[in-house]
């Protein structure tokens, strides 16, 4: 599968030019990054701290993507709408990494996915969702008398909060309790906030230094509490991931597709 890396020369950029070499079946078929940036003309396998791989960053996404199958992208909002419509008209496959997506974005990507097979997930991880599964479960069986609380934490770098993921978990937690997330989310707590109110879904963010990513969902009720968490080591498992997913939609059908159907959850 050709594959192009939108952000190449970012921290997940890199990582995913690492990985596309890495992977049997796959090729690097391009590398962007925006207008002006620094890394333009740069080797991406050199960028991504491998060998040359005769693939030069470019700022020029159209002709990348017309030699392609597929889009690799983990950018920013603004950018991912722009280059799912570029994908679409390509009909080429775009997996969606990019977290702090508006609604407004949201509904951008549904569109695109009336051409193009997109692949969205705050998190590409296998077990992030596999987490989710649970915690769907959990909040379902515990009911209401416990208090679900997601604490994230990440590296001091990360510009939205909460994170993708954090939202992910806070959506399997909400369908469990056949609730919707955007009426039960309390994601900011500060001065005189009065008893925390039944049935709210609570989110806290934390950041600093290099922390590549934590989350923890905690049930807490009367004399006990549940914490499931995650950890991530390496940054490697979300481009894996990336890839799985870019092979999985190739021979699908147009549409928005999550990580639990690639993963078969
Ligand atoms: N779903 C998942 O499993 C994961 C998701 N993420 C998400 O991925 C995103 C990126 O994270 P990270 O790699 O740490 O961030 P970085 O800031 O390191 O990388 C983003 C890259 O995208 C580039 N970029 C921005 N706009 C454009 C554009 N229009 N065209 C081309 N390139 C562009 C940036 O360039 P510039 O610096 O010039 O702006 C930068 O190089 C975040 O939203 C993060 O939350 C991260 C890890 C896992
Ligand atoms: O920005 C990051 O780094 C990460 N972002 C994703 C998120 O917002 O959940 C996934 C992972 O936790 C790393």
């Amino acid at each position: 599968m050709r594959l192009v890396v939108v952000g190449a020369s970012g921290r997940m950029g890199r990582m995913l030019v690492q990985a596309v070499a890495a992977s049997e079946g796959c090729t690097l078929a391009g590398a962007i990054e925006r207008e002006g940036a620094p890394a333009l003309g740069e080797d991406a396998g050199v960028l991504a701290g491998l060998p040359p791989l005769g693939v030069p960053v470019t700022d020029d996404p159209l002709t990348a993507f017309a030699a392609a199958d597929g889009v690799l992208d983990f950018t920013a909002p603004a950018a991912t709408v722009f280059y799912a419509e570029l994908a679409a008209q390509a009909r080429i496959v775009h997996v969606v990494g990019t977290t702090g997506l508006s609604p407004d974005d949201l509904r951008k990507l549904d569109a695109a996915a009336r051409h193009a097979r997109i692949v969205r997930s705050g998190n590409m991880s296998l077990g992030v969702n596999l987490l989710a599964g649970l915690v769907r479960k959990v909040a379902a069986t515990l009911g209401e008398e416990f208090d679900i609380e997601i604490l994230e934490m990440h590296h001091r770098h990360k510009v939205d909060a909460p994170s993708g993921t954090a939202l992910l978990l806070g959506e399997a937690a909400a369908d469990g309790r056949a609730v919707a997330l955007a009426e039960r989310k309390v994601a900011v707590r500060d001065g005189q906030t009065g008893p925390r109110e039944p049935g709210t879904i609570g989110f806290a963010t934390l950041r600093g230094g290099s922390v590549i990513g934590e989350h923890s969902v905690i049930f807490a009720g009367a004399g006990e509490r549940l914490e499931l968490t995650h950890r991530a080591e390496d940054r490697g498992l979300f481009a894996r991931g990336a890839i799985r997913a870019a092979l999985w939609a190739q021979p699908r059908e147009p549409g928005l597709y999550g990580m639990d159907d690639v993963l078969g959850l």
